[in-house]
């Protein structure tokens, strides 16, 4: 049971549930986070299934809720969405602020070994442990259905949280993930710095160098969305290093490539449907 306390900054009526936003002061992270969620309708008879939503670099708590279209499809299913912050803010890093790709809006979702971001840059551990007891105590969520996505930073968050703790999430899906981190320059400034310059570490929050010594670890399968008009495709995200290494782990994945659609949230709104379907089927919300 979480001791924390709450601080409820503001609240909205939305599809018959309630779109809210939290302030704390995160004893993981050792600095006050913020975060969303949405109540859906079927909240108030008891615990929902729970959908994480990991958000990309220079996005806050705000951004999936009020760009991703999701909360009609949450309050249909049942399910609660839950949307962390990108990093922790005001951390006093040097040059935390300095980048748009690196620092402040850019935690990559992993707790970091190197001075000084060890201080504070541990979103991994925010998420799973401080983050998950409040949603499943403090408030209505079923700590047995928990499924995550994401998109791009927040897509490589999910797919590599989801490897990480398989006991606790049941499904998992992505937007256009950044599906190799370790070799992709974004990922390349963020672990050199976050993780040091030992590439051996960086494999524990590389979702295709875990899948690859995995065997179908999610044996419902595992859902990616990813538009080719992305221009961020083949030089950041890498999609087909992550198909290869689930190829090799024998593990099933839908990968949906999408003429047309760029990296923006108009291509995340289109098919988050799908993504609120897919979890619901696996969480027992349908
Ligand atoms: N430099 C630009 C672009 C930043 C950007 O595209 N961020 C993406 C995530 S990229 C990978 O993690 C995003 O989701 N942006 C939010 C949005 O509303 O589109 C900038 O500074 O904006």
């Amino acid at each position: 049971m979480s001791q924390e306390v709450l601080e409820l900054l503001s609240q909205h009526r939305c599809f018959d549930g309630e779109q809210r936003y939290y302030r704390h002061e995160s004893s993981v992270i050792g600095l006050p986070m913020r975060f969303s969620v949405y109540l859906p309708p079927q909240a108030q008879d008891g615990p929902v299934p729970v959908l994480f939503f990991l958000a990309g670099l220079t996005c806050t708590e705000e951004t999936f809720m009020i760009k991703a279209g999701a909360q009609r499809f949450a309050a249909q299913y049942g399910l609660m969405l839950v949307a962390p912050d990108t990093s922790p803010r005001g951390a006093g890093c040097p040059g935390e602020d300095d980048d748009w790709d690196f620092g402040t809006g850019a935690g990559f979702y992993l707790d970091a070994t190197q001075s000084p971001w060890s201080k504070h840059y541990r979103m991994e551990s925010y998420i799973t442990q401080e983050l998950f007891a409040i949603v499943t105590s403090a408030l209505p969520g079923n700590a047995s259905c928990v499924g995550i996505t994401g998109h791009s930073m927040g897509g490589h968050g999910a797919l590599v949280l989801a490897q990480r703790h398989p006991k606790l999430f049941e499904s998992v899906s992505a937007f256009a993930p950044i599906a190799t981190p370790s070799r992709c320059p974004w990922g390349e400034k963020a672990f050199s710095a976050y993780l040091g310059k030992d590439r051996q570490a960086w494999a524990n929050y590389d979702a295709s160098l875990l899948m690859e010594q995995s065997q179908n670890p999610f044996p419902k399968g595992i859902l990616v969305d990813q538009g080719l008009a992305d221009g961020f495709l083949e030089e950041q995200l890498r999609p087909e290093a992550f198909v290869a290494a689930c190829a090799q782990a024998q593990q099933p994945l839908i990968l949906r490539k999408h003429e047309g659609y760029d990296h923006g949230y108009y291509f995340i709104s289109t098919f988050m449907k799908d993504h609120i379907a897919f979890h619901a089927e696996r969480l027992g919300a349908v």
